[in-house]
């Protein structure tokens, strides 16, 4: 949690009639769903090119994996996607963000709203672990001095461990300490605090990894419910992982000290059956990575 994880609490919005044809598709939480897209993203640390035009468009209410061998350029680009590649003294971009259509690196773009609509939960559980679980989920409030009534906090703490698939392991303590949750329990316990300032997107650096396979399978199920209502990314180097939960894939490669390139995207069954390029069929069936 950054200084720059920033919200407003907003009441919930009642459930809406079907969409009209063309219009914003509607998350189960009735706000609408938004897409991100890359358009040739590059890439630099210092003079190192690490990404060359990488381009993707992330859909709203999907997963989308990324997946390829280490060092290819996947959490750099999931970074960019949150400005905090920028957070690197030596980084440099080209290209663009866009969230809807609107660039998250147009100087009218506040970092702190790029930051709000697009969250992230990182590689390793990382709650605040001397406070309460109930005070993780509401980090982002105190953070930022937003006032919210007891009882709008109250519901939005059991609202964001809900749809962190954790409230009923902790309902009943949600004045322990954030540390002394399981590692699954924890990241679930972060996905909660990304909730409670109500991104758009959420992006997933390996969120997985740290878990054994029971947590890990918790965690893919709640990412599945959450895409109803969020545009998730995440970047594993678990195939099995990306052919379970995601809808679409990119695969992307640093050939011989290259910078990281999408070699190929798409639907994800159809990326793992029927590849079209051979890199990636011996990258999905483990030949290679
Ligand atoms: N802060 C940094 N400063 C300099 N170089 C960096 C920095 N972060 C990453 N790199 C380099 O950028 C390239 C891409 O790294 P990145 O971490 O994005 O790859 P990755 O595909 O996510 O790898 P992994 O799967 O191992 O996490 C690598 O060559 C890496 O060494």
């Amino acid at each position: 949690m950054t200084l720059d994880d920033r919200t407003t609490v907003l009441p919930p919005v009642p459930p809406q009639a079907p969409a009209a044809p063309g219009a914003p598709l509607d998350g189960a939480d009735g706000r609408s769903l938004a897409s991100l897209e890359a358009r040739e993203v590059t890439a630099w640390f210092g003079d190192r090119k690490v990404l060359d035009r990488v381009s993707l468009t992330m859909p709203a209410g999907r997963i989308t994996a990324l997946i390829g061998p280490s060092g290819c350029g996947k959490s750099t680009f999931l970074r960019i996607l949150n400005r905090m590649h920028e957070l690197v003294p030596s980084a440099a971009l080209a290209g663009e963000v866009l969230l809807d259509g609107d660039d998250l690196y147009d100087p009218q773009f506040k970092l702190t709203d790029a930051r709000r609509a697009v969250g992230m939960v990182f590689q390793k559980p990382n709650p605040f672990p001397a406070m309460s679980i109930r005070e993780n989920v509401l980090a982002g409030l105190k953070l930022t001095g937003t006032r919210a009534s007891r009882s709008d906090k109250d519901d939005l703490v059991e609202q964001c461990l809900t749809r962190g698939g954790l409230w009923n392991e902790v309902k009943d303590r949600l004045d322990a300490p954030g540390g002394g949750l399981s590692g699954g329990q924890q990241q679930r316990l972060c996905i909660a605090r990304s909730l409670a300032i109500r991104p758009k997107v959420l992006l997933m650096d390996e969120p997985c990894s740290a878990l054994d396979p029971t947590s890990t399978r918790v965690i893919e199920e709640t990412m599945k419910e959450l895409a109803q209502e969020v545009t998730i990314v995440i970047v594993t180097h678990n195939m099995q992982q990306a052919a379970r939960v995601s809808d679409q894939c990119a695969f992307f490669l640093a050939a011989h000290g290259t910078p990281g390139v999408i070699v190929e995207h798409g639907d994800t069954e159809a990326m793992f059956s029927r590849p079209r390029d051979q890199r990636t069929a011996d990258y999905v069936h483990g030949r290679f990575g």
